[in-house]
């Protein structure tokens, strides 16, 4: 197996457990020789920040597959999709007190704090005849459309840089890098992975977090895979 290209999820996979950028998986990441996209439910601008400031190209998919740039000095595409999220969130803010996050930047989603019942949220929701679902991610709850993800996202970026998805290795640690895990050639889950991930991931890595990354692209490395 060779592949092309590394896809990894930003909070909980390149951060330290209290979120802080991990400074050690940024000293790995920057010693590879492959493109290194990065993949997160956050908004463009962070997404961007965070790949100029490792020292990445700024190929980043964020939003959760709503947004996406190739390169720095190239425009985003956005998906039309923040109608129905809306709806929805009017929904729920009828039984619920929620709280938006990043609302003034988020352009295709809904990020909402963790301090409600997502479980009740969900089976509200189904009684609403809307194109949207509740991810957890566990430093957010999102309202997104059912077509949007990382890995719809990871498809189109995939393109754009010449390449299929198939390519990629993902790294991810939550609910919302399973789509990506699907589509990549291979997916590896941080220790720190939610159930969910681990049970789609093909390699998960003892160490947790940041740790967690440099263990997986050390495996790749011994495997001969990048
Ligand atoms: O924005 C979030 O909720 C989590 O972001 P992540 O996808 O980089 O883990
Ligand atoms: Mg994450």
């Amino acid at each position: 197996m060779k592949f092309k290209a590394i896809v990894a999820d930003i909070d909980g996979t390149i951060t330290c457990e209290k979120r802080e950028l991990h400074l050690g998986a940024v000293k790995k990441i920057r010693t590879l020789k492959l493109p290194f996209v990065l993949a997160t439910g956050n908004i463009l601008c962070y997404a961007r920040t965070t790949s100029r400031l490792i020292g990445l190209e700024g190929a980043v998919i964020a939003e959760n597959g709503g947004a996406i740039t190739v390169r720095f000095d190239l425009q985003g595409t956005y998906e039309e999709s923040m109608e129905e999220c809306e709806k929805a969130y009017s929904f729920l803010s009828r039984y619920f007190n929620l709280t938006k996050l990043d609302p003034l930047y988020r352009k295709t989603e809904i990020a909402l704090r963790r301090d409600f019942d997502l479980e009740k949220a969900r089976s509200l929701l189904k009684t609403q005849n809307l194109d949207v679902e509740m991810v957890d991610t566990k430093y957010a709850i999102h309202i997104k459309s059912k077509k949007v993800n990382k890995g719809v996202g990871l498809k189109k970026l995939a393109n754009m840089m010449g390449l299929k998805a198939r390519d990629f290795v993902a790294i991810g640690d939550s609910a919302n890098d399973v789509e990506m895990f699907e589509v990549s050639g291979f997916g590896i889950a941080v220790g720190n992975g939610d159930e969910i991930i681990k049970e789609a991931a093909d390699y998960v890595t003892e160490a947790t977090y940041g740790d967690g990354t440099i263990e997986a692209i050390e495996f790749l490395e011994e495997k001969g895979w990048i």
